[in-house]
């Protein structure tokens, strides 16, 4: 379904009318071909597949899972795949879109790709999740591979289902490829820092966003929307960096104490299987109300859309650093520009992630290891860079915000290899 129809039907805060949005606002500045701009509304292909599985009770659910490859005129897909309740081919569309823009910004050899399987993991055992990761794995795989479409984790999926997807399809093909899918366990090909690379790169960027508004980390507030692989990596980091972080989320709410949280304890109970409803210390409040504290900082990192213009006008934080994608409505954006807040947009501040993943692919088909340090110096030096390169095309090009810069660059960059690759007589 071509974007535009999708766009049309749905109501004005869904991620692909956002995504959709966020280019035309950038279109002014960028002021790419306009034909290659119309081009680029439209993903180049999506693959939807149903998956039958075998359930530990006998029973068969069917499931439904998709594939999007939204652009690869810059080198082969990349993008991760997430397992949720909530997936739509919509959904995977603007992720697909966003990893397009977004592995432009940072400048990696890739286009972008999303892809999904509609699920509650919270409801399956670890052999029903296996079934259903291999059957999804048949049936993308004639349009994944490692120069071709490189799938990672996303939201409920980790190291151990890339080792699934990297076996399933390394046995259709006969023999171990490890770099069709980054984000794998050490012992598989992974790379040393890949796990913690997403909340690695949201520090690194608050820390930078500081630096460049002149202001102290040090002792900062910061909420967090989401304490999974994203959020727990950036409160950790963040405190290791001298800030305070007061309140941090899951799906069933948030845990906030204005002095600063115990995240070692909150981390062993969560690793432990438990949920901030559950946890016994500091205030329980609603991730809404974590959304509205009057912090330095707000980090949603969890799921699109939270930041809308419902509660825009509460959300009292100073900076606002995106590493979920999706999580400003177009319309929230507009009110943040006029309170002059400022928000590192999604395609840069949560870019670590597809960095390292970057890194790891370079290593395996290179066959040579990389050390820690050298993954997070790569890491640190190319997502500093790509912030930099923001905020001067915010102040050359004058545009409203640095979602609006970041996007212009990025814009920019995939047309010109539309213009050299001669896509478009
Ligand atoms: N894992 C990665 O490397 C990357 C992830 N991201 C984005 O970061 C976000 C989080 O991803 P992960 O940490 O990997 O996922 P995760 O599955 O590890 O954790 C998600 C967290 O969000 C919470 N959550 C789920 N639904 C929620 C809701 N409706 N309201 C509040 N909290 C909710 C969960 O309880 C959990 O704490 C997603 O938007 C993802 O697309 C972006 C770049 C890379
Ligand atoms: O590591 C990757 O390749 C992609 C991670 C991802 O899905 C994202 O950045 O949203």
């Amino acid at each position: 379904m071509p974007a535009a129809s999708i766009a049309s039907t749905m109501d004005e805060t869904t991620p692909l009318e956002n995504m959709l949005a966020q280019m035309e606002r950038a279109q002014e500045y960028a002021q790419v071909d306009p034909g290659i701009f119309e081009r680029l509304k439209y993903p180049e292909r999506t693959l939807k597949v149903t998956l039958p599985v075998r359930m530990d009770d006998g029973s068969v659910e069917v499931f439904t899972g998709y594939r999007c490859q939204f652009d690869s005129a810059r080198g082969p897909y990349k993008g991760g795949i997430r397992y949720h309740p909530s997936v739509t081919m919509e959904e995977v569309t603007a992720l697909a879109g966003w990893m397009t823009w977004k592995t432009a910004l940072v400048d990696l050899p890739y286009g972008g790709a999303k892809g999904g399987v509609i699920c509650e993991v919270k409801e399956m055992s670890t052999d029903e999740l296996r079934r259903m990761t291999r059957r999804y794995t048949e049936g993308i795989r004639r349009m994944i591979g490692p120069h071709m479409d490189v799938p990672a984790p996303d939201m409920n999926t980790n190291p151990e289902v890339m080792a699934w997807i990297m076996d399933t399809y390394s046995m259709y093909e006969g023999y171990s490829i490890p770099q069709v899918v980054t984000g794998k366990p050490l012992s598989l090909g992974g790379t040393p820092g890949r796990v913690e690379a997403t909340g690695r790169g949201v520090a690194m960027i608050t820390r930078k966003v500081f630096d460049y508004l002149e202001e102290d980390l040090h002792e900062a507030t910061i909420a967090i929307q989401g304490f999974g692989n994203v959020g727990n990596w950036a409160a950790r980091l963040l405190v290791e960096m001298g800030a305070n972080v007061v309140a941090v989320s899951d799906v069933t709410g948030a845990r906030y104490d204005p002095d600063g949280l115990d995240l070692g304890s909150l981390l062993a109970f969560s690793e432990g299987g438990g949920t901030m409803e559950g946890y016994p210390d500091a205030e329980f409040i609603s991730n809404e109300a974590l959304l509205e504290l009057d912090v330095d900082v707000l980090i949603p990192a969890a799921v699109a859309d939270v930041i809308t213009t419902d509660n825009v006008d509460d959300v009292r934080a100073s900076v606002i650093v995106e590493a979920a994608n999706g999580p400003t409505t177009t319309s929230a954006d507009d009110a943040l520009i006029e309170r002059d807040v400022p928000v590192v947009p999604d395609i840069l501040a949560n870019a670590g992630g597809v960095i390292v993943s970057y890194l790891e692919w370079v290593q395996n088909t290179q066959e040579y290891s990389w050390t820690l340090s050298q993954v997070n110096a790569d890491l640190e030096r190319r997502l500093t860079g790509s912030f930099d390169e923001v905020v001067d095309a915010y102040h050359r090009h004058e545009t409203p915000d640095l979602r609006t810069a970041a996007y212009t660059i990025a814009l920019r960059r995939v047309a010109t290899a539309h213009e050299l690759r001669g896509l478009f007589p």
